[in-house]
């Protein structure tokens, strides 16, 4: 059973203590009325996982666990089956005892992008929004950080990154609870906060804003890596029905929209870092993810367009800081 006791423990003497004044009855809650019907099946392969420790792990370039060479045949099939069961694999790459889990995201490119532009991670205690199966967790802790909480509603992702922590060793500080957004409370406590591929999922995107800002603790940094338009300040796409057939996308603002909300929800020293047109070679069908994937959310006829006939995805990275003046 996964249970979240030793985050508890590892917040008790942190900065994040007060979270633990409701933080045990929501998750008791979601423990006692979660009924993800695959979720017994996930657990009971977790527990063939317990009490791993493998020889080395690297999550500074990579997120790769174990060494190749010292692990039989016989063990990388097992590993092998037992990480087929939580397919499909949308975020990574990972290497797993010389497996290659090649998933349908390249999220090590996406990383690559946006670590040149933030505050060094040393030491840092950081939050992913909407972390997704916790890649960019594993990559966060590699670059010095602190402690890593990630936030993420989906079951299976939360088992996905409850199976590689548990061949990682189980002792890294690095944490997926299972809640939106919307389940925390104002923690002012983070000193980098994330939100990558969220903001066009939620139906109010000023009130997201807020939200990651209620998170920072002064002088703390946002990452927000969204879907955006081209245009001005006033473009924003919101889809009248599907986007790229996702059915919960609601605003894609142009980039200069976005440091337009980010300046008047009170953030500082607003920057676009990158702007970048997914590729299909970054999106794909793989043997982890086998079903369909951007080339079949785009125009057959013109990549450029979505299947709906929106502009196709396009990502950009912003940075910003909570203001020091806590009256802002
Ligand atoms: N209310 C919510 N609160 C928190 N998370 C949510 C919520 N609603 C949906 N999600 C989660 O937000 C994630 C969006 S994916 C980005 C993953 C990673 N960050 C990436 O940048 O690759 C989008 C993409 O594929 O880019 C999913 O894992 C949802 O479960």
């Amino acid at each position: 059973m996964i249970t979240f006791t030793s985050f508890y423990q590892a917040i008790a003497e942190d900065t994040l203590q007060p979270w633990l004044e409701e933080l045990p009855a929501l998750l008791g809650h979601w423990q006692r009325e979660h009924k993800h019907g695959q979720l017994p099946k996930w657990e009971k392969v977790l527990k063939k996982l317990d009490g791993m420790q493998p020889d080395s792990v690297n999550f500074s370039d990579s997120v790769e666990i174990g060494d190749a060479s010292t692990t039989s045949d016989s063990q990388r099939e097992k590993f092998e089956s037992l990480l087929a069961i939580y397919k499909p694999w949308r975020k990574g790459p990972y290497r797993i005892h010389g497996i290659d889990i090649d998933t349908e995201w390249r999220s090590d490119w996406k990383w690559d992008r946006v670590a040149p532009h933030i505050s060094s991670l040393e030491n840092r205690l950081v939050l992913d929004v909407g972390c997704g199966n916790g890649y960019h967790m594993w990559r966060m802790l590699g670059a010095g950080a602190r402690r890593v909480i990630g936030v993420d509603p989906s079951t299976l992702f939360l088992c996905q990154f409850e199976a590689i922590k548990r061949i990682a060793g189980n002792q890294h500080p690095v944490h997926l609870l299972p809640l939106g957004i919307e389940d925390l409370p104002a923690l002012d406590g983070f000193d980098t906060v994330f939100s990558m591929g969220v903001l066009y999922h939620r139906r109010s995107p000023i009130d997201h804003l807020y939200q990651l800002k209620s998170q920072l603790r002064s002088g703390g940094e946002l990452v927000l890596e969204t879907l955006v338009i081209e245009g001005d300040e006033q473009q924003v796409l919101v889809p009248e029905d599907r986007y790229a057939k996702m059915n919960n996308v609601w605003f894609l603002p142009s980039a200069k929209a976005l440091i337009l909300w980010l300046q008047k929800c009170g953030f500082e020293n607003v920057r676009l870092v990158d702007n970048d047109v997914t590729s299909l070679a970054e999106q794909r069908t793989t043997q982890w993810m086998p079903n369909e994937s951007l080339i079949d959310y785009l125009d057959p006829n013109d990549i450029s367009k979505t299947i709906e006939g929106y502009p196709a995805p396009m990502r950009a990275t912003f940075i910003a800081t909570k203001p020091i003046n806590p009256m802002n």
